[in-house]
């Protein structure tokens, strides 16, 4: 007899309702025995953390290696999964999907979901939870961090004084480019653009334009039309959903219509970039710097080309990365899948 763990649980996890041809006593057997029967399973493709709450309630396969969980291994233990918990390196697409019958609930320990292929969950009815919020201030602290690193030179200039170079100091020596008086552009001013924006507006800039689909109602920023924002801005910061850009998006068509000084940052997605045209650009004064917090692949190749430019500062996707955040991430990425699981509100594209 299959019991549906909600239907015995208060919302104090006591239990509600008796199972109706059974004594009070049966009843409550019959309870531990479906609970201590875990009848759930999930899928946890990353080694941690633990996880707890989550293998309270659920039989858990959990990455027992770190590192990428292999697709034959996801596939194989999605089979019989009720839930998934992933992150953006799994691939939750048609074929693990027409593979995973019982699959109810996709929970992604990020706020980017374009691993996940939403209509197919759509269609199957499967709930998918993500993690926004949580991470808005702490990636866009990084968006504006790296936008001043990579304008001021600091990596260039910190290697150099470690390195020797440091000989005298000279007028325009390792100068860059301030924020003060200049124009700071935002490609997709969602809650991250938004929050880039805010922290950048205490350097000082002229201006603050974007570009949206449409312009955002009541929003203290100038919306501007694509065009505009490639040739006016001295900063131009990417933050936009890469679910809804097309792949390669800043092409050399685009970078050849801003300023030979501007200043390139993507915290959004390494495929909304086209990087061969971003090295040419770079590399030829199309533009004057880059900061990338994403690329294609990740990690990024040490060879790859990019690596070689000095006006050119990569971080290993640490938009979100520090630990209260992280832990945040974590809690409502379990919650997301245990509520789920028992049909309680989720947070996720979706909903
Ligand atoms: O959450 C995301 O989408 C990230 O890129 C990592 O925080």
């Amino acid at each position: 007899m299959t019991i549906s763990f909600r239907f015995l649980l208060s919302s104090r996890g006591l239990p509600r309702w008796g199972i109706p041809g059974t004594s009070a006593l049966s009843n409550r057997s019959l309870i531990l025995n479906t609970m201590s029967n875990k009848q759930f399973k999930v899928v946890i493709t990353e080694k941690e953390p633990p996880y707890n709450k989550i293998k309270e309630i659920a039989e858990v396969y959990q990455n027992p290696n770190g590192g990428s969980l292999a697709r034959d291994i996801l596939l194989e233990q999605s089979k019989d999964a009720d839930a998934i918990l992933c992150l953006l390196r799994d691939k939750i697409d048609k074929e693990l999907l027409d593979n995973a019958p019982k699959l109810k609930v996709v929970s992604t320990l990020s706020v980017g979901y374009e691993h996940i292929d939403l209509d197919e969950c759509r269609k199957r009815g499967i709930r998918v939870g993500n993690t926004p919020d949580v991470l808005t201030a702490t990636t866009a602290e990084l968006g504006a961090t790296l936008t001043l690193t990579a304008a001021r030179r600091i990596v260039e200039a910190a290697d150099t004084a470690r390195n020797g170079g440091w000989n005298i100091w000279t007028p325009y020596w390792l100068c860059g480019r301030g924020i003060n008086g200049a124009t700071v552009g935002i490609y997709g001013l969602g809650r991250i653009g938004e929050g880039v924006a805010k922290r950048l507006k205490g350097f000082e800039p002229k201006r603050i334009i974007y570009t949206n689909r449409k312009p955002k109602e009541n929003s203290e920023y100038e919306f501007v039309q694509l065009d505009e924002l490639l040739k006016q801005s001295d900063f131009l910061i990417v933050t936009v959903n890469a679910a809804t850009i097309e792949q390669q998006f800043f092409n050399l068509e685009k970078f050849k219509k801003m300023k030979p000084t501007a200043v390139f940052v993507n915290i959004s997605r390494g495929c909304v970039v086209n990087q061969d045209d971003l090295y040419t650009a770079l590399k030829e004064g199309i533009i004057g710097a880059a900061g990338l917090d994403v690329t294609v692949p990740e990690p990024l190749p040490t060879d790859n080309p990019l690596f070689s430019l000095k006006n050119c500062v990569i971080l290993p996707h640490i938009g979100s990365a520090t630990m209260e955040t992280r832990d945040a991430m974590v809690n409502l990425s379990e919650d997301n899948l245990i509520n789920g699981l028992t049909g309680k509100p989720i947070i996720g594209p979706l909903e």
